[in-house]
């Protein structure tokens, strides 16, 4: 955990990569680290603002077609984000985040635009736009419970030889194609759920925190969040 006892959890450019309140990621984050007596610091990275290489666990969220194009471009220029994950650090990227973190990526007027690399996965645009709930079934390397999220995108994203899809799509569209959702790299995840994710889908949270803190993580049951996954699971008619 980076040197400290502390876990530091960075959230890369909220005021671009925000639209979709993907910030909420983080506080869960740090909210289940904390009710496990784990400490942790938010290192929070607007554009300008250099993001730091040394952080645990980085967490990219979604945003519109020119944010994320102007995200990418600081990302590549300060390199500390490839720095952190080639020492094994921690990445969650949805959508757009997921988007600039792969190979390429199609923006506005058709523009083909080069990502991260750091997820091997391109984005072309899709016919339709994909707006509404998704349900996804994970690989089993994120246990047996169905994740739940929204999604709102105009992107399909193909999977290239090094990475694995997150999970099979139940209800939804994910990346649209070959019906999957997001993609596994070690420890870099990319994922349409927005929600937020982690928020909706606590199992996975933990997942992500047990990488970091190279630990199992006591249960936790919190009422809240279960009756909050339900309802989403029944609003498209899954359980
Ligand atoms: N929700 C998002 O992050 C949108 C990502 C991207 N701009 C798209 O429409 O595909």
């Amino acid at each position: 955990m980076g040197g400290t006892s502390s876990v530091r959890i960075a959230l890369v450019f909220p005021d671009l990569l925000g639209t979709y309140g993907d910030r909420g990621n983080v506080a869960v984050l740090a909210e289940r680290l904390r009710l496990r007596g784990v400490d942790s610091e938010v290192i929070e990275c607007n554009v300008g603002d250099f993001v730091p290489a040394d952080c645990d666990i980085y967490m990219v969220g979604g945003g519109e077609d020119v944010a994320q194009l102007v995200a990418v471009r600081h990302l590549r220029r300060q390199g500390t984000l490839a720095a952190a994950v080639e020492r094994g650090a921690v990445v969650l990227a949805v959508c757009a985040g997921m988007q600039i973190i792969g190979t390429s990526f199609v923006g506005t007027e058709g523009v083909v635009h080069g990502g991260l690399g750091l997820l091997d996965v391109s984005t072309r645009p899709m016919p339709k736009r994909a707006i509404g709930e998704l349900v996804v079934r994970p690989t089993s390397l994120f246990g047996d419970e169905l994740l739940t999220g929204f999604e709102n995108h105009g992107g399909c994203t193909y999977l290239g030889p090094d990475a694995s899809p997150l999970g099979a799509v139940v209800s939804g569209v994910g990346n649209g194609v070959n019906g999957v959702d997001g993609a596994v790299q070690g420890r870099v995840v990319g994922t349409y759920l927005h929600g937020p994710c982690l928020a909706r889908n606590p199992r996975f949270a933990d997942k992500l925190l047990t990488w970091v803190t190279g630990t199992e993580l006591a249960s936790l049951s919190i009422p809240e969040v279960e009756a909050l996954r339900a309802e989403r699971l029944r609003a498209v008619g899954v359980r």
